[in-house]
Order: structure tokens, then C-alpha cells, then sequence
């Protein structure tokens, strides 16, 4: 049947894109990426650095989330303790494939292979990585998969969950519809990006592990990832 994006989904969509253009890592961060030596440690670092700015975006571009505001106040925090690591996967995925014109793709992908992650995690990270590049999704698919993830409402602690599980329907709504109407050569499309979020749980998982292996080699992550991430 004629798919059609109602009016009020053509302002979700706006709405949603719009943040998520305006919220960005600013550019004194990402730089170092391109400038600092290369050493496990300082790697570390930068990727420290840099994943602690994408917290502080994610926490502003969340907030843009219609709706989310109207969510009961622990729920908003327990969403975003139990999405950041699968939006920032999102996000890097978006960097190291080629989607992001701003020549990080090789050095961050330098970065991350050498800052002292144990070699288990490296080969699922990266056929990740391959996996979303391989897609070819639109910005406003990025935006608006990044909201689906943010919008879970199985993560812990969440008490409302139908409320959290209508606004994700909202938005898995509006998806589906693009999928159709911007790769209408591919009818499975809509469902191969809902597969990557099922992949996302799962390096979700590897990521818990990830930390505990940094922590035993005496890694200080900042407060604001040891809050998100319980650590320490
Ligand atoms: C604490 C640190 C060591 C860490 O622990 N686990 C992970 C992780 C790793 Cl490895 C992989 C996936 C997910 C996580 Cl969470 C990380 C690093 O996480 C990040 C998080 C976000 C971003 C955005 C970037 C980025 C670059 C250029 C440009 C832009 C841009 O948006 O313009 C963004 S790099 C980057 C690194």
C-alpha cells in the first residue's frame, strides 16, 4: 500500500535531525584525534576525552527527544545510563565509515585498535563497524536509529515502560516509513537496521567486559563515564 509520512511525522523527523545536527562533539576535541602522538596511553586518553564530550552531546541531543522531558525524571536517567555505549557506537560507526567528511576515519580507527583493548572485542567491534558502513543510511536515519536505541524501554531500572515503549513506536513508525520511501530497491532494509540494533546489545555486553579489562590494567576513566557507566 502507498506509504505516507503524515505532517506530524514530517515535524518528528525535523525535530529529531535538527538536534541531532545542532549537538556535535565540539571541534577543539575531535581535532586532538588528528594532532596527539600515538601510544596506547595517549590513545586512551583522546578516546577518553572524546567519548566523555559525546556523553555531554548525547545527554543535550536526549533532551530534544519529543516527549522524552515528559518521561517520569528516573526513567530519563536510567534511559540514558542504558543507551550511551550503543550511541556511541552509533556514533564512531558513523565516523570510521566514511560517512563523516572530517578525515578521522584512519586515525581513530588507529586509535581504537591500539589503545589497549584486549583483541576479543576488537573483531565484533569492527564487522560492526563494516556492518553500518556497509548500509549506506541517510542522516536522518542515523538520527532517528540513535533516538530508537535512546528509547528502549527494556533497559534496567526503567519503571514506566509503556510510556518509553509508546514513543519508541512512534519513532520505529516513522522509520519504517523512510526505509520504504528512500531505498525503495530494498524491501528488507527497514529490517537490516533493526538487525544492527540487535548487534548493538550485544557489543553492549562485550563493552562491560572491555571496561573491566582496562580497569584491571589501572585505566582512570572521568567521573562523568564512571557515573553513566557505574565504574569504580
Ligand atoms: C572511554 C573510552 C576509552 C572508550 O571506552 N569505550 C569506548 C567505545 C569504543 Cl572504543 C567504541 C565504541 C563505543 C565506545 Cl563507548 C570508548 C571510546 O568511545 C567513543 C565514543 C564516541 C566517539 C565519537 C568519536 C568521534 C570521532 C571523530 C568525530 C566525531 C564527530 O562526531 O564529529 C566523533 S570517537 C568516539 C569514541
Amino acid at each position: 500500500e502507498k506509504v505516507e509520512i503524515t505532517k506530524e511525522q514530517r515535524a518528528l523527523i525535523k525535530a529529531i535531525v535538527d538536534a541531532y545536527n545542532r549537538h556535535q562533539i565540539p571541534q577543539d576535541v575531535t581535532k586532538k584525534l588528528l594532532q596527539e602522538q600515538y601510544s596506547a596511553e595517549e590513545n586512551f586518553l583522546l578516546l577518553t576525552e572524546v567519548a566523555t564530550s559525546q556523553v555531554q552531546v548525547l545527554v543535550e541531543f536526549t533532551k530534544n527527544i519529543p516527549g522524552f522531558l515528559s518521561l517520569d525524571r528516573e526513567d530519563q536517567i536510567a534511559l540514558l545510563k542504558g543507551s550511551a555505549v550503543e550511541a556511541m557506537f552509533l556514533r564512531s560507526a558513523q565516523v570510521l565509515s566514511k560517512k563523516m567528511p572530517n578525515g578521522h576515519t584512519e586515525v581513530l580507527e588507529e586509535r581504537i585498535r591500539k589503545s589497549g583493548m584486549s583483541d576479543e572485542f576488537m573483531t565484533p567491534m569492527f564487522n560492526f563497524y563494516k556492518s553500518i558502513g556497509e548500509l549506506h543510511m541517510t542522516p536522518e536515519e542515523q538520527a532517528i536509529l540513535t533516538t530508537i536505541t535512546i528509547l528502549t524501554p527494556e533497559r534496567p531500572y526503567v519503571k514506566s515502560h509503556e510510556a518509553v515503549e509508546r514513543l519508541q513506536e512512534s519513532m520505529l513508525d516513522v522509520l519504517r516509513k523512510l526505509c520504504v520511501l528512500q531505498h525503495p530497491q530494498e524491501p528488507q532494509y527497514f529490517a537490516r537496521l533493526l538487525g544492527r540494533l540487535t548487534e548493538l546489545r550485544t557489543l553492549h555486553h562485550y563493552h562491560a567486559e572491555m571496561l573491566t579489562s582496562w580497569k584491571t590494567n589501572d585505566h582512570k576513566f572521568t567521573p562523568l563515564l564512571c557515573e553513566i557507566w557505574d565504574v569504580q
